[in-house]
């Protein structure tokens, strides 16, 4: 006997609701209905281990069908079932009273608490009316002596519920699908969909002949379990094509929150292209997102991986999921796995650590900027290198120069470079002061330096050129010169006369002899006003329009070529001061154009003469 009812809802309007706001993607129909099919073939699973369930459970697959012609897509699980009665409060009752409860509610908020509300009703069931304007429920309960049930629905508040002789325990979900809904209808579309949100479901999914999932995917067994081979395959599988990862973390919590995974360490490479959005979102296996954000810290956008957890509200707006303790919680507990695994390498097998600098030190100095409390974790196993290629952590490293590099007013001085091709001469001279040099050329290091500067005591940071060789680090051991003040004065109105250009502030300085008789500087703070206006950082350093370019050109007294100079009649001297200021700039990469045509010139000419 069919029984007709109306759905027990006040709102008439349901319908169009769900179907325009309810998910922005109607594809997730799908994933909401194999879960379901696979939630109760579980269900019976654990009614026959629990013993309440004593018939054969035989083959448990899920099978996912399309008739094109009939155009219908069938779902159909060998789990509990549904009697009429339990379709009747489960269905009609339960999933049309949420439902109805999301309207009305959604009806009295404004647009912004709109969303809120979306992501706190599951929906399951009622996605299949976004694409279907009939669905039909064939279902026959595990327990014995029950008959089959058929219900149908329009996606009016009508419903039907009859008899079905049903031969096999389990569900038919048949969706009629709707005319604005033809995509649906394509096997390669459902197959898209299926291997998007289905690929890791804990029950075989069989479409068009074929298992589309993989029904335990390693996040959810036992570290113990795998080998670094499965580690390395499961990524491959995730991101075919890619260079195989560093390493990985296993995350596995169960309190106070649910949380499984693997985290992998891509190689990033010495590049600020970060490849971000590459970690995907599970609940229980189902797909749900890889917009990991606020899931996820912000530095670990870096990694590859899984990400699954319960715990996580789906479907929610940004603000709200920011806000939410669980993920809060989790965000930490990542950050923590991260910087316990970074440490655990450095600890275990510093030679190998070492090697995966270049890939892992972006990473590192990201997460340290970004994070305080990261920061206290990696200051420790954070590495630097210096022109020779030897790695030191902050601490080996301010021991190591401790004992050179210590100003008058002890404070260390930090020496670096960002190009050693380029500053060559400048990083020569510091050496043959028995300085060592750091490489400092990644994208972050600016920003690293300034933060090591607040955070380290009594240390700064000097690029090798910011200076000449012997003021780098201020040791109050003024050389003597051997010119006399009058020969300096004359020294300096020769040379700013020669090089007649605003920019450049001539001193004459008393050097080694052994250093380059003209040295051209740009002071630290003035390179890095002008970086950070470059930038576009700096705050209202803009008001001051373009700073101006100022250097430093110091003039070695001590050098043979000063009293050259000095000695020199008339324009000689001024050629040979204009040829030594060439020398300078040459040695810090600003000899160019015109200027770099005339030396090539003038060095032939001097060559050429006696
Ligand atoms: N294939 C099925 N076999 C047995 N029972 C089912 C099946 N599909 C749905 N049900 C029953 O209908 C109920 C409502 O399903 P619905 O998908 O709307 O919500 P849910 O699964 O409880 O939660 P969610 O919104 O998270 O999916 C389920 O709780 C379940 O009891």
């Amino acid at each position: 006997m069919q029984e007709k009812g109306s759905i027990s809802i006040h709102t008439e309007n349901i319908f169009p609701i769900i179907k325009k706001f309810l998910y922005s993607d109607h594809e997730i129909f799908l994933r909401e209905l194999v879960s379901n099919a696979v939630d109760a073939t579980q269900k019976l699973r654990s009614l026959a281990q629990l013993g309440e369930f004593k018939g054969e459970l035989g083959e448990l697959k899920v099978k996912v069908s399309v008739d094109k012609d009939a155009r219908t897509i069938t779902i159909a699980d060998r789990g509990l079932g549904m009697t009429a009665e339990e379709i009747k409060k489960y269905i009609n009752q339960i999933a049309f009273s949420g439902a109805s409860e999301f309207v009305e509610k959604y009806k009295e908020q404004d647009a912004a608490t709109k969303d809120q509300i979306i992501g706190k009703f599951g929906m399951g069931f009622y996605s299949a009316f976004m694409v279907a304007d009939n669905v039909e429920i064939f279902s026959r309960s595990y327990q014995e002596g029950t008959k089959g049930a058929h219900w149908t629905c329009d996606g009016s508040t009508e419903f039907t519920l009859d008899t079905t002789d049903k031969a096999d325990r389990g569900t038919d979900i048949v969706l009629h699908v709707a005319a604005d809904s033809d995509e649906f209808l394509e096997p390669a579309r459902l197959r898209t969909i299926l291997n998007k949100y289905c690929k890791f479901l804990p029950i075989e999914i069989e479409f068009e002949g074929e298992v589309i999932n993989q029904t335990a995917p390693i996040w959810t067994k036992q570290p113990a379990e795998l080998t670094d081979e499965d580690y390395v395959k499961f990524y491959q599988e995730l991101y075919p094509f890619s260079e195989p990862p560093l390493f990985w973390i296993h995350l596995n919590v169960d309190y106070p929150f649910n949380l499984t995974g693997i985290l992998y360490f891509p190689k990033v490479k010495d590049e600020l292209q970060f490849q971000r959005n590459k970690i995907q979102l599970y609940s229980r296996q189902v797909f749900i997102t890889d917009e990991v954000k606020d899931v996820v810290p912000e530095f670990l956008m870096l990694l590859h991986g899984v990400i699954d957890s319960p715990d996580i509200p789906l479907n929610v707006s940004r603000s709200f999921l920011q806000a939410d303790a669980a993920v809060k919680k989790i965000n930490t507990y990542i950050t923590k796995k991260v910087g316990d695994k970074l440490a655990e390498l450095y600890r275990k097998d510093r030679a190998g650590y070492e090697e995966k600098w270049s890939d892992i030190g972006l990473f590192v100095k990201y997460g340290m900027l970004s994070d305080d409390k990261f920061y206290e974790k990696a200051k420790d196993f954070v590495l630097v290198q210096n022109v020779a290629g030897k790695f030191f952590t902050l601490p080996e490293y301010q021991e190591f120069v401790q004992a050179n590099q210590k100003s008058k007013d002890e404070q260390t001085v930090i020496l670096y470079t960002t190009d050693a091709e380029a500053q060559h001469a400048f990083v020569q001279a510091a050496q043959d002061r028995g300085y060592d040099v750091l490489n400092l050329n990644g994208p972050l290091d600016s920003h690293f330096i300034g933060q090591l500067e607040q955070k380290l005591e009594k240390t700064t940071f000097k690029r090798v050129d910011a200076e000449t060789a012997s003021k780098l680090i201020d040791k109050d051991e003024a050389a003597e010169s051997v010119l006399s003040d009058d020969d300096k004065t004359r020294l300096q109105e020769l040379f700013t006369k020669a090089i007649s250009n605003e920019q450049m502030h001539v001193l004459v300085e008393a050097l080694s002899p052994q250093d380059a008789p003209v040295i051209i500087t740009l002071p630290e703070f003035m390179r890095r006003m002008k970086d950070m206006q470059r930038t576009g950082g700096g705050g209202g350093m803009q008001m001051f329009g373009s700073l101006p370019d100022s250097y430093t050109v110091s003039i070695n007294a001590n050098h043979p070529v000063a009293q050259r100079v000095l000695n020199a009649e008339g324009e000689a001297g001024a050629q040979l001061a204009r040829q030594a200021f060439d020398l300078g700039l040459l040695a810090q990469g600003m000899l160019k154009g015109e200027a770099l045509t005339a030396f090539v010139k003038r060095s032939a000419d001097l060559l050429a003469a006696e």
